[in-house]
């Protein structure tokens, strides 16, 4: 049987006044990748910032419900950041920090407190070889990160994200910024990558969910509407919205 990484047990969002997200039920499977899809402004987002607590940074931001992380609700975990270091954020437009490859690679590891110069390099090495970048940058550790391309740039902050060991990955539009070659490459990436972590992804591109997802998760108007594997999904959807938007009378 899957394990389950994620149990979300009637979550509901508000920004305000105004609910995003309304009685959420589902359950995510370890080390698969899940995509978030639905039509624009319909909670992708504040579903995936919920799972890592990122939405706390909002002061108007509300839930109720419970999200439960291996059987832990996460409202009662204190060591926030050491939870977001499990439950890690690649965002949607790449954001290297302002210093050389290496040292955005390193810069999580020098926060967990690693000094040791080999380690460091070695634990360097392997996120990047991990994210597929290594051969790209090898020779030019030292140099600033912002001169990379940008599907290069987004390969880094996964690199970054994959330095600290995280369990889950959360993607949000991971691709949105870039290419087709970028955006294969990235594909391949979480492809491989989902044999050791979980990936969860919101993307708004069908084919892209189709090419990569084990599962869906389809949302319309902050409800959670459908979950099922991508094949199933894809090929008897349970409800006509589902179907309205997979064939791309929504979206
Ligand atoms: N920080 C915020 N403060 C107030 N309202 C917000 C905030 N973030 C999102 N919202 C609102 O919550 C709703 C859901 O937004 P969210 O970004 O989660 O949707 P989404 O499905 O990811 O949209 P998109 O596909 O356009 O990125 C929208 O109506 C949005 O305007």
């Amino acid at each position: 049987m899957s394990n389950i990484v994620f149990e979300v047990k009637d979550l509901c969002a508000y920004y305000d006044d105004h609910r995003v997200l309304s009685n959420v039920n589902v359950k995510i499977v370890e080390k698969k990748i899940t995509a978030i899809m639905g039509p624009s402004g319909c909670g992708k987002t504040t579903f995936l910032r919920c799972l890592n607590r990122l939405n706390e940074f909002s002061p108007s931001f509300k839930m109720t419900g419970k999200i439960f992380f291996k059987g832990q609700d996460i409202q009662t975990i204190k060591n926030v950041n050491e939870y977001r270091r499990k439950v890690t954020m690649v965002f949607q437009k790449p954001n290297p920090f302002p210093m050389s490859i290496f040292d955005n690679v390193a810069y999580g590891l020098r926060l967990m407190g690693i000094k040791d110069k080999h380690e460091l390099a070695w634990r360097v090495q392997m996120a990047l070889e991990k994210a597929a970048l290594w051969d790209e940058v090898k020779d030019k550790l030292k140099k600033p990160a912002v001169q990379l391309s940008g599907g290069q740039q987004q390969r880094l902050c996964i690199a970054r994200a994959l330095a600290i060991e995280p369990e889950v990955i959360l993607l949000d539009e991971p691709t949105s910024a870039l290419d087709p070659v970028a955006t294969a490459k990235i594909e391949r990436l979480l492809e491989s990558l989902s044999e050791q972590y979980t990936v969860i992804i919101v993307t708004h591109s069908m084919s892209q969910a189709l090419r990569i997802s084990d599962y869906i998760l389809f949302f319309y108007q902050g409800r959670l509407i459908e979950y099922g594997e991508t094949s199933e999904m894809v090929k008897f959807p349970q409800h006509e919205i589902t179907r309205q938007f997979l064939t791309g009378k929504i979206g």
